[in-house]
């Protein structure tokens, strides 16, 4: 199960970004290049666990993007993309997103009360932009089936439960300076 992306994980090289050890992965970084029998591989198999019943797949730039379009293409539901620069339309929502390494504003464009989403995005790891992404969206109105993140690490995934969000990890690994290791894969219950 998602062979692919199982044995390109324990393959990134990891750098140090401060005191965090980041891997570099096709997926999270589009580097060195995107395998689309890997993308494929991903997108079948969002197909095959979460609910699709929705008004958009909703994606954070950069890097949730081609698994979500992807997703897109496969499903014929639109995508939306949560940006990183605002575009002063009415209705704009603004949130700020934490990672271990950065921070950043990030913009909501396209979105009403009462629209259903699922949320696709590369990786969890704090948990702080999922976190503040679907805070945004309760506080909306915006209903959302599922949240999907391809790759975990970290605990940081259990803060989405806190507001009642059970992200689908589709392969959870741990990173050390020696490398990824892979600790669980996504079975549908
Ligand atoms: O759980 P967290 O600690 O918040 O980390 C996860 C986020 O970090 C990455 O985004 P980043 O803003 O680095 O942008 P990119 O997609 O442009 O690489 C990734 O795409 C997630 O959105
Ligand atoms: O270690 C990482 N690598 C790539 N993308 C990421 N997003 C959060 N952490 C990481």
């Amino acid at each position: 199960m998602l062979e692919r992306l199982q044995d390109s994980l324990i393959k990134s090289p990891i750098i140090k970004r401060g005191e965090y050890n980041y891997f570099i992965h096709p997926i999270s970084d589009g580097v060195p290049s995107i395998d689309p029998h890997l993308v494929e591989e991903i997108s079948d198999y969002i197909t095959e666990i979460a609910d699709l019943k929705v008004d958009t797949i909703l994606t954070v730039e950069a890097m949730g993007i081609p698994v979500a379009n992807a997703l897109s293409l496969k499903t014929g539901i639109p995508l939306t993309i949560v940006r990183k620069r605002p575009y002063f339309l009415e209705g704009e929502v603004e949130l700020s997103q934490s990672t271990g390494y950065s921070k950043g504003v990030l913009y909501i464009n396209g979105l009403k009360k009462g629209d259903t989403v699922i949320i696709v995005d590369d990786v969890i790891s704090t948990g702080g932009t999922l976190l503040a992404l679907v805070r945004a969206l309760q506080n909306m109105g915006v209903k959302i089936t599922d949240v999907v993140s391809v790759i975990g690490r970290g605990d940081g995934y259990l803060k989405l439960r806190e507001l009642g969000v059970d992200p689908k990890i589709l392969v959870t690994i741990d990173v050390s300076e020696k490398g990824v290791e892979i600790k669980d894969v996504f079975r549908n219950q």
